[in-house]
């Protein structure tokens, strides 16, 4: 804060026993002069402390309305559907109850009817929220050039094959399957275990056809985005049809495809209307140009068949966990980078890494160097992945895993 001036010293009326009354006079004229100049100064900084303390109470209140708003505990979420005289119609999200509320002018003018709006327990408006592309920004993890390559993945040449196949040859070359007269798979799913490459997998093939990379996480639409769940995914094709050529990939598809269950919670019923939402935007897919869609589960078992049907995700393909050629090619992989001592033996730690996964290989080296530098070294020792094996079995024993992820050996 800026420190005011000093105060003006008080004028002193300097009088002589000697002086004439002329003299006198005047002396007490240029003291009340003083006397004036000094009260002008005065009253001014009075001003001027009146309009700061006014500045200042105005922040103490709006601190008070924030901390109150900040005490209240949740919000609701509403779209502000009419500004009138009375004050503004909202419509709460979840139960599409419609209320006249009120609103701070300061408010008001920030809002246009169609805003999200967060309303209190006696659902006065609070806070303008972002608009929603935010959410749709959140719930899509757009890349418009992933760099993951088909040689950076271990094993897995079928299914490679089989990917390329069904969604880089129709982006790349159309017009064989035209001449031949058949329509390219629709949609590819990968089913397998977690962490053994299916992003991977998706993310290569949308790197080698120059194709924008949209990522939708399943559990995310019915988990963090309860009741827009539909609507993200018709914001997901509209995008997708924006960035062609794109590749959709649907991770965790079981989460909105799973077998229909007959309880009715609401819920339950907000994860059929993602569902159809899917099916739809599927089933009017023939015309959307160069789009591909590969979805990914390790619950294949859980899924409805009505996703399976033809013309939706029609090409099932398995990645299974990596074979021991698998896992060998995978440590090759992860441990291109780091400085290898000379007594490591990958071909005996591809025979004890049997049943770990290609991101289970991944964190092992990463581990493994993580024991080099704790011991000051920056060679990377076969003991160091003999202890980082170790501690991953440990870890897999209490059930912590070391992304912070639960283990899900459901598949
Ligand atoms: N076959 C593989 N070759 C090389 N690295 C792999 C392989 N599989 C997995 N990884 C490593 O593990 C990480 C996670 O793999 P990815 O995300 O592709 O698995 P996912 O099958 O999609 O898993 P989830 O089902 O859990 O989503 C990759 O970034 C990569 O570093």
């Amino acid at each position: 804060m800026s420190r005011s001036p000093p105060l003006p010293d008080q004028p002193t009326l300097e009088i002589d026993p000697d002086m004439t009354d002329r003299e006198r006079l005047a002396a007490l004229r240029e003291h009340f002069a003083d006397i004036v100049e000094v009260n002008a100064t005065l009253e001014e900084r009075l001003d001027d402390a009146r309009e700061r303390r006014e500045n200042l109470r105005e922040e103490v209140d709006k601190l008070e309305r924030e901390n109150e708003t900040l005490k209240t505990t949740s919000l609701y979420v509403a779209t502000a559907e009419e500004l009138t005289d009375e004050g503004i119609v909202i419509k709460q999200h979840g139960n599409n109850q419609e209320v006249l509320t009120e609103v701070s002018p300061k408010l008001r003018e920030q809002i246009e009817s169609g805003d999200r709006v967060a309303v209190n327990d006696s659902f006065t408006v609070q806070t303008v929220l972002e608009a929603e592309k935010d959410a749709r920004a959140q719930a899509m993890e757009i890349d418009e050039s992933p760099d993951v390559t088909y040689d950076e993945i271990g094993g897995l040449e079928e299914q490679t094959r089989e990917v390329r196949e069904a969604v880089e040859q129709p982006l790349e070359n159309p017009e064989q399957f035209e001449t031949v007269g058949i329509e390219p798979p629709s949609g590819v799913l990968l089913h397998g275990p977690p962490g053994t490459g299916k992003t991977m997998l998706a993310k290569a093939v949308a790197n080698q056809t120059d194709a924008t990379f949209i990522k939708m996480a399943g559990s995310e639409l019915v988990q963090k985005f309860i009741g827009e769940g539909a609507k993200l995914v018709r914001d997901l094709f509209e995008l997708a049809s924006q960035r062609e050529p794109a590749i959709v990939f649907i991770d965790e598809i079981d989460a909105v495809g799973s077998k229909r269950t007959d309880s009715k919670t609401s819920g339950d019923a907000e994860v059929q209307r993602t569902m159809m939402q899917l099916l739809s935007e599927m089933d009017g897919f023939e015309d959307r140009g160069e789009i591909r869609i590969i979805a990914a589960t390790n619950r294949f078992d859980m899924l409805d068949r009505a996703i399976l049907r033809p013309g939706r995700f029609d090409r099932l393909i398995e990645v299974p966990e990596p074979d021991e050629e698998a896992r060998r090619r995978i440590l090759d992989i992860h441990t291109r980078d780091m400085t290898i001592a000379d007594d490591v033996e990958f071909d005996e730690l591809a025979k004890a890494t049997e049943g770990k996964s290609g991101a289970d290989i991944e964190s092992l080296a990463t581990e493994a160097g993580m024991f080099a530098i704790r011991d000051e070294r920056t060679e990377v020792r076969q003991s160091d992945f003999e202890d980082a094996l170790e501690k991953m079995d440990e870890s897999d024993e209490t059930g912590i895993v070391t992304d912070g992820s639960l283990p899900s050996y459901a598949y």
